[in-house]
């Protein structure tokens, strides 16, 4: 009775009763490979747990070969029957696990192309599918918590029954002689060593309130973010009939530094004036504050003082959600597309519009050729960020996105500098198409491509320092033209 007792509380229910349940429930989540790490974990333990298993089944055997054989008759049907729900339980885990993956998947693509999702006023959809994604996650992980449950449950009931059978079985030995009591004790109590293959349920509760402090500590964390307030709101304000909407921006006086660099001003005093149905280039050194100036337009940041207006309106008081999703149209050097089809990838741009709409979207980008050309045509799974599409196919995917919400302004900020010779050509070509009829702002650095600007204004440290034509500017013999020379000399045209 000593030895019963070494291991376990004193003075708790019998002794034997608890091993063999702490024993079921250890083993429940082995044979389920719920705690497969953990298992591998005690690899080196293994070895002594399998002698000290089979050394306590040779002392059963010596106590009562006949309660041994019936145990040794029940364990493999039950470790079958085990290993049959565990194999269900495995196969329900791994694809909760998928399933968290893939939600995981769609919150990694969103976040990190967030500047992509904020430019086409598309949070509200990526929240939808992020939650629908989470959904499904949450359902199959309730499932096979509830899997789990069951069969822990399940397993206690019939471990307990195996004691108890024990004892009956002992009992009746005991009535016919064939057994003493004390070695129906003695059995009860080497059968418990089994036990020590297994850690005890104390173990687990440990680990468990191990992995819910993290759990609530990891979750704090998450809580704080979500409840951050965007400082400029997604959506809200007065939007402008689209038959009246013009398109004329102006930029007044403008100053602004990034939030995270209170101290570094990167505009100062920036005015410019995009009229309608022209075009406005912003050259310009590297760092000079060009693309700023399109991100100020997009309402990604507000300046610290001065204004922009869209038609004579402060954009600020304007619904942020329509002047991105339905005014702007932006394509950018690197175009960021998502995982899904060319024609969802299109659809971005315009949630309802229909196939003929995408398709012609995709003629007016040049795109519709190539697309046509792949054996699934617009259903072409682009892959992760468009990894299966070369840098020109990409840029007029992206341009066919922009074009389809048909918007008022169009900001290309170095549209075709990542591209060659070739791919340029035709990106270009679509990119002329599409300028016509809007108010457009090029951000350019290869000069070449912005000769034909109705005015092009040339940036440097913050400020605006030249503006005019391409010859205006050439004859001034300013910044401009030195741009020029450079590039000229830089073997560039
Ligand atoms: N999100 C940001 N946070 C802080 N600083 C930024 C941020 N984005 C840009 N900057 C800084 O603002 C300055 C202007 O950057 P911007 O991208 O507007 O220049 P640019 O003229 O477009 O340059 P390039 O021609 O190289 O693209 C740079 O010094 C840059 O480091």
């Amino acid at each position: 009775m000593k030895q019963t007792r070494a291991r376990g509380t004193p003075g708790r229910q019998p002794q034997v009763m608890k091993c063999l349940v702490s024993t079921s429930d250890s083993r429940n989540l082995r044979w389920m490979g719920v705690r497969s790490r953990n298992y591998h974990g005690r690899k080196k333990n293994l070895h002594s747990s399998i002698t000290q298993t089979v050394g306590c089944f040779v002392s059963l055997y010596i106590i009562s070969p006949k309660l041994t054989g019936l145990m040794v008759v029940m364990l493999p049907c039950l470790v079958g029957a085990g290993a049959l729900i565990g194999s269900f339980l495995r196969r329900l885990s791994r694809k909760a696990q998928e399933q968290v993956s893939k939600a995981t998947g769609v919150a990694d693509e969103a976040l990190g192309n967030v500047r992509t999702v904020r430019a086409f006023a598309m949070e509200d959809r990526e929240l939808e599918m992020y939650a629908a994604e989470v959904e499904k996650s949450a359902i199959m992980n309730e499932a096979l918590g509830t899997g789990i449950a069951v069969f822990q449950g399940l397993s206690n009931i019939v471990l307990n029954c195996i004691v108890l059978g024990t004892i009956f079985a002992g009992g009746s030995l005991m009535a016919n002689n064939d057994m003493s009591p004390g070695d129906l004790m003695s059995f009860l109590v080497a059968s418990q060593t089994v036990q020590s293959f297994n850690p005890p349920i104390n173990c687990d509760l440990c680990c468990l309130l191990t992995k819910m402090v993290r759990g609530i500590s990891a979750g704090a964390r998450v809580f704080e973010y979500l409840t951050l307030e965007p400082s400029i709101p997604l959506a809200g304000g007065e939007r402008i009939p689209h038959n009246s909407l013009t398109g004329r921006v102006d930029f007044l006086n403008i100053y602004f530094s990034y939030p995270t660099r209170p101290g570094s001003e990167i505009l100062r005093n920036f005015s410019l004036t995009l009229r309608p149905c022209k075009t406005v280039a912003i050259v310009g050194e590297s760092g000079g504050g060009k693309s700023t100036v399109a991100a100020l337009l997009e309402r990604f940041y507000d300046p610290d003082s001065g204004v922009i207006m869209l038609d004579g309106l402060d954009i600020r008081t304007l619904d942020p959600s329509w002047l991105r999703g339905e005014v702007i149209g932006f394509i950018s050097q690197e175009p960021v597309l998502f995982g899904t089809s060319v024609m969802e990838n299109i659809r971005f741009g315009k949630p309802a519009a229909t196939d003929a709409e995408v398709v012609a979207a995709a003629k007016q980008a040049n795109a519709h050729a190539f697309i046509a050309g792949f054996p699934e045509g617009y259903n072409t799974v682009v892959g992760e960020r468009g990894v299966t599409l070369s840098g020109g196919q990409k840029q007029r995917i992206a341009i066919a996105r922009a074009l389809i919400k048909n918007p008022t302004v169009l900001i290309l900020d170095e549209a075709t500098s990542a591209l060659d010779a070739e791919s340029e050509r035709v990106v270009q070509e679509a990119l002329d198409r599409a300028t016509t009829g809007r108010t457009v702002l090029v951000i350019a650095h290869r000069l070449s491509t912005i000769q034909g600007a109705d005015i092009i204004c040339v940036m440097s440290n913050g400020r605006m320092v030249e503006a005019g034509t391409h010859l205006e500017l050439l004859s001034k013999g300013g910044l401009y033209a030195e741009l020029i020379r450079r590039q000229r000399s830089n073997g560039q045209n």
